[in-house]
């Protein structure tokens, strides 16, 4: 670690705090991730996920991972330097982005995800703290909780941050794939229109329960599999109609809109594929060349939608909004889906929120069915099948109740879920107990971010 000179913090998230630091060889800054539990043998760090899976992949779109080092039984993580997340530019920002500026992000993050996805590899906690941007350049990071479809089940551990979870994921299905990353990219689309987020829930209960005051309540049509799911856990879905997009994000142009508006499906098989999402009317003035195409030069200086055509976007952007004809529809796509399938095997670990949860929890005692698995605390130093930080995760509402100030969002312009028709099931899950804290109206709050 002599090599490098520590310069500051730049972020602390659940397994490592992020330092920004200088290689004093070679003059390079880098961020130097610093895993927060020990690591006793070379062996435990080869097979971390985010090693294995970060290991494997290079592509413009993904933060590279450059060096892994143990010293003293710490970890260390080198990782290519970028100026900031996603959510601190939200946070920062005292006007929308323009539609151009959006566009390019997402187009750079669909090819890093149909990178990704195509590898095998799937993120399953995207958030806008997980996308890095330097300049123009986006980048997807955070590897920690990155699955392989070859891997097998039983797994265990908590699986992404709330507000960008899908809902077979919050449903327990015991199968989930690709498709949660295209979910998740809905929800972070749609913030970066409003600089609110799209499904700002609670606790599990709420974050269904504002899914369905966005999008519907599911019908039998639109997700079988999700009714069955439902049943399964003995939830009834509130009866909602839903609010149209365009009134959420009013600033989104139509084609925005069916794009958000298909990502966010409740059907883990209707969303686009990330090379599907990429073929979107929405993307129709982006170039996509394949990164084994590309120079250099091209990947980290000219992203897509910027140069002279970007600019040209940019001066424009706003008197396209709506107007643009659509050169292509997504039912002319004719690649199959090919969401990468991930059979968990066993129950989704459900996690406790709140000490109300857990109160119904012991005065909801007569159920019949198994308990299920329930994470480790957080902050456990030793454990990896912990909850995520703040927006996260398994205590987050504790954490949310007590969070103050700061970005300037306000999330919860929905209204809160009221108490969940639980019906017999009780589980250890706050989705089924009957109990939803939301945030309330007007209420800003801050994230973990540092820097
Ligand atoms: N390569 C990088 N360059 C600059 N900043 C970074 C880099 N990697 C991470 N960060 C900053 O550190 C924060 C936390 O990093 P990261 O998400 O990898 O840690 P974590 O412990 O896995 O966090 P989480 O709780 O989200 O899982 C990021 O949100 C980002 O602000």
């Amino acid at each position: 670690m002599e090599r490098y000179k520590i310069i500051k913090e730049v972020g602390d998230g659940t397994f490592g705090s992020v330092w920004r630091a200088i290689n004093k060889q070679t003059g390079e800054v880098v961020a130097i991730k610093k895993m927060k539990r020990k690591y006793y043998s070379w062996e435990e760090c080869i097979n971390l996920r985010e090693v294995k899976s970060l290991r494997k992949m290079n592509h413009p779109n993904i933060v590279k991972l450059k060096e892994v080092i143990r010293e003293h039984d710490i970890l260390y993580f080198v990782f290519e330097y970028m100026e900031c997340n996603l959510y601190q530019l939200m946070k920062d920002r005292g006007k929308l982005f323009s539609e151009a500026e959006i566009r390019n992000w997402c187009f750079q993050v669909f090819q890093g995800l149909a990178y990704m996805h195509q590898r095998g590899y799937f993120h399953r906690d995207l958030k806008p703290e997980n996308l890095l941007v330097s300049k123009d350049i986006i980048k997807i990071a955070d590897f920690g909780l990155a699955r392989e479809i070859s891997s097998q089940p039983p797994y265990t551990e908590y699986v992404s941050t709330r507000w960008y979870r899908a809902p077979e994921v919050l449903l327990q299905s015991p199968t989930y794939n690709s498709a949660v990353d295209m979910w998740a990219m809905g929800a972070i689309m749609a913030e970066l229109f409003s600089l609110c987020p799209l499904f700002p829930g609670s606790s599990e209960a709420d974050e269904i329960y504002k899914i369905c005051s966005v999008i519907g309540t599911p019908t039998e049509n639109e997700w079988a599999g999700g009714l069955k799911l439902a049943r399964a856990i003995n939830y009834q879905f509130p009866q909602l109609t839903g609010t149209h997009l365009s009134t959420l994000i009013p600033s989104a142009s139509e084609d925005a809109i069916t794009l958000v508006t298909s990502l966010c499906s409740w059907d883990p098989c209707k969303r686009p594929t990330a090379l599907e999402a990429l073929q979107h009317p929405f993307f129709q003035s982006c170039f996509y060349i394949p990164p084994s195409l590309r120079s250099k030069t091209t990947v980290t200086r000219t992203p897509p939608s910027v140069g002279t055509r970007g600019a040209l976007e940019q001066k424009y952007a706003r008197r396209y909004c709506g107007t643009q004809p659509n050169l292509k529809s997504m039912s002319n796509i004719s690649s199959a889906k090919s969401h990468v399938t991930l059979s968990t095997g066993v129950q989704r670990k459900l996690e406790m929120n709140n000490q109300d949860a857990i109160k119904n929890d012991k005065s909801l005692k007569s159920s019949t069915k198994q308990p299920r698995y329930r994470p480790p605390a957080r902050n456990s130093p030793t454990s990896v099948n912990i909850g995520k930080t703040a927006r996260g995760v398994s205590d987050t509402t504790e954490k949310m109740a007590n969070m103050t100030v700061g970005s300037g969002r306000l999330p919860a312009r929905q209204p809160l879920a009221p108490p969940m028709k639980a019906g017999g099931w009780h589980g250890q899950s706050d989705l089924f107990l009957g109990r939803s804290q939301g945030i309330q109206p007007g209420r800003t709050y801050s994230r973990k971010v540092v820097g």
